[in-house]
């Protein structure tokens, strides 16, 4: 198979310290920030990620945000991310602390998609159905023998309503829109504060290559978490607990009167 420019094959090394100085951090939320759990509603933020996100918002002078597979409101409302720039649901919303949300238009196939997928889940155990904002997750984790089930079901349901499929970590998920992490990474570095520094993404899922490239193309970084056979990521780190002290490393640099 031809190498496609711009990829990298793993192992790759540790980020040093320094590709933070002067950076515009994004931060994958699910398997990057907070470990992955056994479903969506399982997940939970730690006082200590959220201490640690509030000091790299003053390490990096307001510089950080999520770009996260999930809608703003879920991240919002349901884990109290409040006072963080957040680009959600794939690239699709974009919402600065305290700001409304600004979302491409709900695609008109989801109702219905979501109904036959409900139907399908309540005939298959252990799977579950996420309704989100702008899509639908079709989760199998509890459920992998499942796993070939589900993609095709996804596919029947997404091609009988007009819209397409996209594969994570144990889900499909169905989607009306076109947006992708590097949409949202590139809106975000258009305004300020992000516009002020140079691009950061750190994320662990096949969706986040997107973001590598367009931090890539922007002059910056991707650093993946945990391995794969390939990625437009730069750097990486072994795991969420990785990841939390390699940036509790950076905050303290700044505390300590090192230049960011
Ligand atoms: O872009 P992310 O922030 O990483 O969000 C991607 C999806 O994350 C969630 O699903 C994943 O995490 C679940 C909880 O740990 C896990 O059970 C599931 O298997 C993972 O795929 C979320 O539910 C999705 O909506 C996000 O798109």
């Amino acid at each position: 198979m031809a190498r496609e420019q711009g990829i990298d094959r793993m192992p790759l090394t540790q980020p040093p310290q320094s590709l933070l100085e002067g950076a515009s951090l994004f931060l994958d939320f699910d398997g990057t920030l907070v470990a992955l759990a056994d479903t969506p509603d399982a997940v939970v933020v730690p006082e200590q990620t959220r201490a640690l996100l509030a000091g790299l918002d003053r390490a990096l002078e307001g510089r950080v945000a999520i770009i996260s597979g999930r809608d703003v409101a879920s991240l919002r409302d349901g884990f109290g991310l409040q006072n963080i720039a957040i680009s959600g649901s794939h690239g699709a919303e974009i919402a600065l602390p305290g700001q409304s949300v600004a979302a491409a238009p709900r695609g008109d196939g989801l109702a219905h998609a979501y109904a036959a997928l409900t139907q399908f889940a309540e005939r298959h155990e252990g799977v579950l159905v996420e309704q989100k904002a702008l899509g639908i997750g079709l989760h199998y984790r509890l459920a992998p023998q499942l796993a070939e089930t589900c993609k095709a079901q996804a596919h029947d349901v997404a091609d009988r309503f007009g819209l397409s499929v996209h594969s994570g970590k144990m889900i499909y998920e169905l989607r009306g829109d076109t947006a992708d992490k590097g949409v949202g990474l590139t809106a975000l570095m258009q305004q300020q504060p992000f516009n002020a520094g140079r691009p950061v993404f750190i994320g662990d899922d096949v969706t986040d290559e997107d973001g590598f490239r367009a931090a890539k193309a922007l002059g910056g970084f991707g650093i993946k978490v945990g391995v794969s056979e390939q990625t437009h990521a730069s750097y990486a780190l072994d795991d969420v607990s990785a990841v939390h002290d390699y940036l509790a490393a950076i905050i303290t640099d700044a505390e300590q009167g090192k230049h960011l």
